[in-house]
């Protein structure tokens, strides 16, 4: 269970999160929703502690992680798959996956490697490849597997479909859809796409400057809240 109570994020002195509360149980699926600009990254990166400052708590488990550095945040079990991958160009794919490793605590590292291989098998094929030779719908498969290769219990993913073919985005959503199906890892989604959100989510959060505005199971989410809160 992933629990935030009154998080404030600031930029600065600009506070771009408001008080944010927000209860995740574990096996859900939570899209957060909302226009650009709302927040939603910074409240990735707050989970994260990748901001200057946070004010309020983080709880995973019952434990506070929010003074916890980014690192140990990754060991407690959080892993992210940042909007525009974040993959090393430079690196292979195979050290691109590795370097998910580092932050894994289990001893389930083959038997990791096996499964992000068969979920995306170009990876096995392209694995001695550097990562910026990868389209952007291949490093997308690599920074989910990355992400996997940690053994994470929840998973954060920024946008995974922005800038990605039409063909391939399909192949992300059901990966991350088996991820929280199949292997029972709490997802929390940016997420711009509407129909995939409804289809994949237990759960859903619209944020508007900062703030939580709606939030609740994903039956909940009207066509009135989308207009209201997401069309330009
Ligand atoms: N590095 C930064 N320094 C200062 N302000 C920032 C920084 N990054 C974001 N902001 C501000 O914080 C607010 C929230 O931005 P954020 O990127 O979290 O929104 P978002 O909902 O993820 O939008 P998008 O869909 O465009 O990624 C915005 O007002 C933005 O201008």
């Amino acid at each position: 269970m992933l629990e935030i109570s009154k998080l404030d994020g600031f930029y600065g002195n600009s506070r771009a999160l408001q008080g944010i509360d927000l209860t995740v149980p574990t096996g859900t699926f939570l899209s957060v929703l909302g226009r650009n600009g709302v927040g939603k990254t910074t409240l990735m990166r707050a989970m994260l502690g990748l901001l200057d400052r946070t004010d309020g708590a983080i709880r995973l488990d019952g434990k506070d992680i929010n003074r916890l550095p980014t690192h140990e945040r990754a060991r407690a079990g959080i892993g992210y798959v940042p909007q525009g991958r974040g993959i090393l160009p430079r690196f292979t794919v195979y050290e691109n996956l590795q370097l998910g490793g580092f932050a894994r605590t289990s001893d389930r590292g083959k038997e990791l490697e096996a499964l992000v291989f068969d979920m995306f098998p170009i990876l096995r094929e392209f694995r001695n490849r550097a990562g910026g030779n990868l389209s952007g719908g291949q490093q997308q498969q690599l920074a989910i597997a990355r992400a996997l290769m940690t053994d994470p219990r929840i998973i954060l993913l920024d946008e995974p479909a922005e800038g990605i073919q039409p063909n391939i985005v399909e192949l992300i959503e059901e990966a991350i859809l088996s991820l929280n199906r199949r292997f029972g890892i709490t997802i929390v989604l940016v997420e711009q796409n509407i129909p995939f959100a409804r289809r994949a989510s237990t759960d859903f959060a619209i944020l508007e400057k900062g703030r939580v505005v709606a939030s609740g199971p994903i039956a909940g989410l009207t066509d009135d809240l989308v207009h209201r809160h997401m069309a330009v």
